[in-house]
C-alpha cells in the first residue's frame, strides 16, 4: 500500500500525522503499521504514529500508537501537531474543536500560525486523575504522592498521576540528564503499574519554572512529553513545590501548563511543527 503522510513534531517528540478518515489503514493494523514506519532505519522514524478517524460523538476522532506498536490513550505534544494537521489539511475548518481520544473529550485550539509551519496550540487536557486504582498504580489510598519505591537498589519517590496516560512523577535534587536511560526502564515496567507507566525525573527551579526530562511507556526517552508536562505540573504542586502555573523545560524545549483551580482543567500551550510530507510504500 502507498500512504502519504505528514511528518510533524511537538518540541522534538516526533510523528507520522495519517488521515485514515476512508478507514483504508486500519485493515492493514495500526499496531503493525506503527512499528513499521517509526522504525529509524527501516522506515520514515517518528516516537509513533497518530490517526485521524471519524467520529460520532465529536468533531474528530484521534489515536495513537507509540513506536513499539503499543496504543496509548492521550499524547499532549501529538494533540498540537493533531491540530494543526488537521487544519492544513482541511479536515477541519474551525480553529477549536473537539477531538474523541481514549481518554475522553480533548479540545486543542490553534492560537497562532507563527509561520515556518510551526503553530501555536493550546490544549484543554482535561482533568488529570489523582487515584491509584485509575491511574492505574497498585498502592491504596486516594492519592499517590511520594510513594517510595526501589529500583536497581535505589529508592524512588513516586507520585503518580494520569491524564489518561499513567505517569510516574520523580523528582530529584539536581537532574544529571542519563535518569531516563538509567532507571526508566525499570519503572515503566514495574509491577505495581498493570499498563506500565511512562517516568518523568524532574528538577524544580523555582515554584513556576521546573526541569524534566522523560523515558515514555512504548517509546524509551524522547526529548519531550506533553502529557508528562502535565503530570509533572501536577505533581509538583501536589508536593507543595510549585503554584498552578508552570513552565516545563524539557530536552525539547518549553511548554506552558496551568493547572486551572476553577474546573481541575490542564490547559497546555506550546508549537506544533512541520517537518515533511511524504509518501511511502508499506508492505506488512
Ligand atoms: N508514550 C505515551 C504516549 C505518548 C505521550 C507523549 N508523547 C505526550 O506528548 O504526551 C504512553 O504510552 O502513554
Amino acid at each position: 500500500m502507498v500512504i502519504d503522510f505528514t511528518k510533524m513534531e511537538g518540541l522534538g517528540n516526533d510523528f507520522i500525522m495519517l488521515d485514515d478518515m476512508d478507514g483504508e489503514l486500519g485493515k492493514m493494523g495500526y499496531a503493525a503499521l506503527a512499528k513499521k514506519l517509526c522504525d529509524r532505519r527501516f522506515g520514515v522514524g517518528a516516537d509513533g504514529i497518530i490517526l485521524a478517524l471519524p467520529s460520532d460523538s465529536c468533531d474528530i476522532g484521534f489515536r495513537i500508537f507509540n513506536s513499539d506498536g503499543s496504543e496509548a490513550e492521550m499524547c499532549g505534544n501529538g494533540m498540537r501537531c493533531f491540530a494543526a494537521f488537521v487544519n492544513a489539511r482541511g479536515l477541519l475548518s474551525q480553529s477549536r474543536f473537539k477531538v474523541e481520544t481514549k481518554a475522553g473529550t480533548i479540545v486543542p485550539e490553534i492560537i497562532e500560525d507563527s509561520g515556518g509551519g510551526v503553530t501555536q496550540v493550546c490544549v484543554d487536557m482535561g482533568e488529570p486523575v489523582l487515584t491509584p486504582r485509575n491511574i492505574p498504580f497498585d498502592v491504596e489510598g486516594d492519592r499517590a504522592v511520594g510513594v517510595p519505591l526501589t529500583a536497581y537498589d535505589r529508592e524512588f519517590a513516586i507520585t503518580a498521576v494520569s491524564m489518561g496516560n499513567p505517569h510516574a512523577v520523580i523528582v530529584v535534587d539536581r537532574l544529571t540528564g542519563d535518569e531516563p536511560v538509567t532507571f526508566g526502564p525499570s519503572i515503566e515496567t514495574y509491577p505495581l503499574f498493570p499498563e506500565k507507566t511512562n517516568v518523568e525525573f524532574v528538577e524544580v527551579v523555582s515554584p513556576s519554572e521546573v526541569k524534566m526530562r522523560v523515558w515514555e511507556r512504548g517509546a524509551g526517552e524522547t526529548l519531550a512529553c506533553g502529557t508528562g508536562a502535565c503530570a509533572t505540573a501536577v505533581a509538583t504542586h501536589l508536593l507543595g513545590l510549585t503554584g498552578r502555573e508552570v513552565t516545563v523545560g524539557l530536552k525539547g524545549g518549553d511548554l506552558a501548563i496551568t493547572w486551572n483551580e476553577s474546573d481541575n482543567h490542564i490547559m497546555k500551550t506550546g508549537p506544533a511543527t512541520l517537518a515533511f510530507e511524504g509518501r511511502v510504500r508499506v508492505s506488512l
